[in-house]
Order: C-alpha cells, then sequence, then structure tokens
C-alpha cells in the first residue's frame, strides 16, 4: 500500500491543492478559478455559528456537486434512524454476539445494519450504532450522508476510505471520523468488519481539559486530515445519499472525487487511538469514564452529551485499596459498547471483539461475577492492562433497538445471568 501523506491538527484550517496554482490564494471566490475548476462551499455548522464551532471549507472541482442525476429510493433493509425506526426494549442489559460477517460479496453500504437509535436527524439530536461487513470496495460507488457525522471504529480489516478532500488509511486500532454531507467511498483489502457511530448532533469535538492542562487525552495534532486527491479516470459513478432517514441513489458520468484543491477546518480526519494519553488515579478509586473521552458531541444542556466517544485503552492500573474494574453504576445516560481488542476488565470472558453490549439509562450494570471475585483478591501491585480496546458511544439519550438487534442476530438471551453469582456475602446475617 502506498504511504498516504497527510496534513496534522483538529480543527486546523488546513489547506491543500492536488495541482500547484490551483487554490485562489487572497479570496476564496475568484471571478475565473485556476485551470477551469468550479469553486464549491460545503458548511458543517451555520454560517453564523460562533467563531470556535464554524466549520467549512472551500472545494475547487472539476465539476460542482449539483451535477448529478436526478434521485430515487434505493432500499435497504438493514440501516434505520432515529427512535421512531426503534423497538420498545425491556429495562434489561443487553448484549450481542459479534455480527458474522453477511454472505456473498458485498460493500460497506449493503453490510451496513443498525443495532440502536435515538434522536431524530431533523431535530439534530441523536445518533444510531451501525455494526458494518464488507468484502468487496466500493468501486464506482459513492456514499454522501446528509442525515449524520460518521465516526468508523474498524475492527477487522484496514479502510482504504477516499473521500472529496483526499484518501485516509484506516485500520483496526485507528478510527476515522467522516463529516456530514461528505462523499466518500471505502475500499477494503479483505473481509472487514467494525461499528459506526453516526451522529445527527453537532460535529465531534475534542472534550474541555479543564484542570488537566492544556495537553492530554487526545492530542489535536493526532488527528490527521487527508491531502487533496481527486481521480482521473472517466466514467459514471452512482451516488448512494443517505437524506432523511432513507437511502436515494443517482447516477452521474463522472466521478465525486473531482476536487483539486480544497482549504478550511471542516475535514475528514484519521486518529490512533494507541497516542491517546490515558490519565487515571495514582492515589485509589476508579475515576469516572470521561477521562477516556476521545471526542464528544455536545448537546444543548452544558455536559450531557448528545454522543461521547470513549475509549478503553491499554493503560497502567496503580490504584491503592481500590476494587479497580469499573463500579456498579446506574448512569442516566445510555452506554453502547463494542470492543476492538482483546478483553475488556468488567467482563473479561463474555464480552467478544466485534460484539456489542447496551446499557440503556438507568439500566444497572457493572463487573461480571468472574470480574467480581478476580479484582476482590487481586494483588494491588502496578498492573498493565494490555492488548486491549473496548469503547463507548454514551449519549443522553436512551438507545432504542432496532427490530434486527431483537431478532436472532446474537442477541445473548441469558446475559444478565452473568451477575447471577452476586451473592450477599454480608457477614452479620443474623
Ligand atoms: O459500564 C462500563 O463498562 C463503562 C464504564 C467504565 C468505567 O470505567 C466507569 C463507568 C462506566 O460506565
Ligand atoms: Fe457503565
Amino acid at each position: 500500500m502506498s504511504e498516504l501523506s497527510y496534513q496534522s491538527g483538529f480543527g486546523n484550517q488546513h489547506a491543500s491543492e492536488a495541482i500547484a496554482g490551483s487554490l485562489p490564494v487572497g479570496r476564496n471566490s475568484p471571478q475565473r478559478v485556476a485551470h477551469g475548476l468550479y469553486a464549491e462551499l460545503l458548511s458543517g455548522a451555520a454560517f453564523t455559528a460562533p467563531r470556535a464551532d464554524n466549520l467549512r471549507t472551500w472545494l475547487y472541482r472539476r465539476q460542482p456537486s449539483v451535477v448529478v442525476g436526478g434521485y430515487r429510493p434505493l432500499d435497504h433493509e438493514g440501516l434505520k434512524t432515529g427512535a421512531k425506526d426503534g423497538v420498545s426494549a425491556p429495562p434489561d442489559p443487553m448484549r450481542w454476539a459479534p455480527q458474522p460477517l453477511l454472505d456473498g460479496p458485498h460493500d460497506f453500504i449493503a453490510g451496513l445494519r443498525t443495532l440502536v437509535v435515538n434522536g431524530d436527524p431533523d431535530a439534530q439530536t441523536g445518533m444510531a450504532a451501525h455494526v458494518y461487513s464488507a468484502t468487496s470496495s466500493m468501486e464506482r460507488r459513492a456514499f454522501v450522508n446528509a442525515d449524520g457525522e460518521l465516526l468508523i471504529v474498524p475492527e477487522q480489516g484496514a479502510l482504504t476510505i477516499s473521500t472529496e478532500l483526499g484518501v485516509l488509511e484506516v485500520a483496526p486500532g485507528e478510527i476515522a471520523l467522516l463529516p456530514r454531507g461528505m462523499a466518500f467511498k471505502v475500499a477494503v483489502s479483505g473481509p472487514s468488519r467494525g461499528y459506526v457511530c453516526e451522529n445527527y448532533g453537532a460535529a465531534f469535538r475534542l472534550p474541555e481539559l479543564g484542570p488537566i492542562g492544556s495537553n492530554g487525552l487526545a492530542n489535536p495534532r493526532d488527528f490527521l486530515a487527508p491531502v487533496a486527491a481527486f481521480e482521473a479516470e472517466a466514467g459514471a459513478y452512482e451516488i448512494v445519499k443517505k437524506y432523511g432517514g432513507r437511502l436515494w441513489t443517482a447516477r452521474q458520468d463522472h466521478t465525486p472525487f473531482n476536487v483539486v484543491a480544497w482549504h478550511g477546518n471542516l475535514t475528514p480526519y484519521k486518529y490512533d487511538t494507541s497516542h491517546f494519553m490515558v490519565i487515571g488515579s495514582i492515589s485509589f478509586d476508579h475515576p469516572d469514564p470521561s477521562i477516556f473521552t476521545v471526542l464528544t458531541s455536545p448537546s444543548d444542556t452544558p455536559g450531557w452529551a448528545n454522543v461521547d466517544f470513549v475509549i478503553f485503552p491499554p493503560r497502567w492500573l496503580v490504584a491503592e485499596d481500590t476494587f479497580r474494574p469499573p463500579w456498579y453504576h446506574r448512569n442516566v445516560m445510555s452506554e453502547f459498547m463494542g470492543l476492538v481488542q482483546g478483553q475488556y476488565d468488567a467482563k473479561p470472558e463474555g464480552f467478544k471483539p466485534g460484539g456489542a453490549s447496551l446499557h440503556n439509562t438507568m439500566v444497572p450494570h457493572g463487573p461480571d461475577t468472574e470480574a467480581f471475585a478476580k479484582a476482590s483478591n487481586a494483588s494491588l501491585a502496578p498492573h498493565k492492562l494490555d492488548n486491549t480496546l473496548a469503547f463507548m458511544f454514551e449519549t443522553r439519550w436512551r438507545l432504542l433497538p432496532t427490530a434486527y438487534a431483537m431478532q436472532g442476530t446474537g442477541l445473548e438471551t441469558n446475559y444478565a445471568d452473568c451477575w447471577a453469582g452476586l451473592s450477599d456475602n454480608f457477614k452479620d446475617k443474623a
């Protein structure tokens, strides 16, 4: 695979040109753009959003994206949107075994299956968690999601993601962030699987650091944006658009990856989670998982995220006189979890890479019986939790499983049994 170049820095005003001299200097919209290109603006925030939150990129391309045939509906059984597509679920903890790869050749779009949903993209609130399976590359087929931005978490197989702004290579352990409305396509080099958070709300950003200071957690410079790259080959393309909770398809006689130069701060990113600077207790007690937040999509209430993307990466555990795994808890926020690699300390056996769990608002959960027994008796020497990567999409709105998630797609019927052995150990019983 070729070594790709990237530009570093989350939220930076990046600029890139695939052909020298194609990016206008000192203005955005000259009367005639160099090389006969068209100027096009892609907005990721209202024009009048505060400067700190404003997101937009100028594209200089061979044809503007309005040059596309009419759209017609495209059926997709597995893809669901917003709370209206959820089913009622009991207030039990839920867990799914790893989703098997789908049969036959299928690309990233065909292989999407929605597990949980909340909110409504028309109200710009909420999210969906999907899993994907892909065995073939999107060749002359592009995907545009007008309903939300996509955060892709590969679990098996590296992805080559071509976007209007250039190309990203994203392997398990890394994540990709794709802005709402930006065309992309996914190439695979073998059977591939992973998770997607579709964020209908405010764009993901880095969390505030408060007393942590000016460094730490996910550092801005480790987010890599692509450099401008365009496809030169002639020929038609299918554009698949997710718009208003369903898919639409159109044909155009040219590639949408025809952007020769661009500048702006609305860009796709890749991020390697091994660069996450993990903060934890160096005295006692298990801190809140918010210390593991990579990216946050705020809601209109301060501190109550529309969705947080949280990782549980390799780290040292050193806390003294402490039960080191997560505490038992009930959370007003809803927790969807996945596992990219290894074991998760609260569920060392039952939670498998590629699997998923849902601990919804106020649903009690915590370490399973095995994890409790181990952690209650472990020697508290410094211990490295290694070869592990779990993650959580944590959202303030209750997550509803889809009918697909509830019907025999690996839903464990006996998940709650993993806590059944937590017997009453109270010593002063009469
Ligand atoms: O429930 C979970 O496994 C996720 C989680 C981890 C943690 O360290 C603290 C709280 C929490 O919800
Ligand atoms: Fe939790």
